[in-house]
């Protein structure tokens, strides 16, 4: 597929910076700066949270954006853009690539994802639209319904892929190799060597997330460390 957009994360780190209500660290502006540093850094792209979020980010860095809404309704389990108001909605604030939970649980109203999916790419065919799935099964259903990049973002968050050792490579390999589509590696990437494995894999690019913008968890990482017997 010819995009500009996809030429210009090809191959490189996408930073997501985000941190919802619950963290410390819960600000447009701290995310606006959390992107200047990744930008600054080499980051070739950025992956973001709310309209907010992605508003202050795109004042300061002018690289591809990933944008989501997580939103949750009720006790439904699929969180990240899960409706048409949230695909509105980044449409409307303006980001490259749109990703949208795909697995295949059940989605808000018992709306299945090839239907929602079909509404959203008749309303917006030309709108770049990542899938965010967490086993073979689901990046390639996405694939064939016609999502742009597949991504393994929610690999070892579903109930059924839960204690997956992170990052999966053999799942990003899997999928570069059977989908035939751009694959995002993303999901529990936290060394270079790692980030290294996953390029390897033959993904157009990888985000890395919570190893760069959550410092709490850096830390539990680093005390972690130092707790072992
Ligand atoms: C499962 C889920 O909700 N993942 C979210 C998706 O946007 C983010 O919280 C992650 O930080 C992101 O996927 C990057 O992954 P990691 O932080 O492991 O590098």
């Amino acid at each position: 597929m010819n995009s500009p957009v996809l030429d210009k994360i090809k191959g490189g780190l996408i930073v997501s910076c985000q941190a919802l209500k619950e963290e410390p660290l819960h600000s447009s502006y701290i995310m606006s700066r959390m992107a200047y540093a990744a930008y600054l850094g080499g980051a070739v792209g950025i992956r973001a949270n709310t309209v907010e979020d992605i508003t202050e980010i795109k004042k300061v860095v002018d690289i591809p954006i990933i944008g989501i809404i997580k939103e949750v309704y009720g006790d439904c389990n699929v969180y990240i853009t899960p409706t048409m108001k949230e695909v509105d909605a980044l449409v409307e604030c303006g980001v490259d690539i749109i990703a949208i939970d795909s697995t295949r649980r059940e989605r808000p109203n018992g709306e299945n994802l090839d239907d929602f999916f079909k509404e959203v790419r008749a309303k917006y065919p030309d709108q770049l639209f990542m899938a965010d799935c967490s086993d073979y099964e689901e990046g390639m259903h996405a694939a064939e319904i016609g999502f742009d990049l597949i991504g393994t973002t929610m690999n070892g968050y579903t109930e059924y892929t839960k204690g997956v050792e992170l990052p999966n490579i053999e799942l990003m390999k899997k999928l570069v190799e059977d989908t035939k589509k751009p694959v995002i590696a993303e999901g529990g990437i936290w060394t270079p060597e790692q980030l290294k494995a996953a390029m390897g894999a033959g993904v157009l690019a990888a985000v890395v997330g919570t190893a760069i913008t959550r410092p709490m968890d850096i830390t539990k990482r680093f005390v972690a460390a130092i707790q072992d017997k």
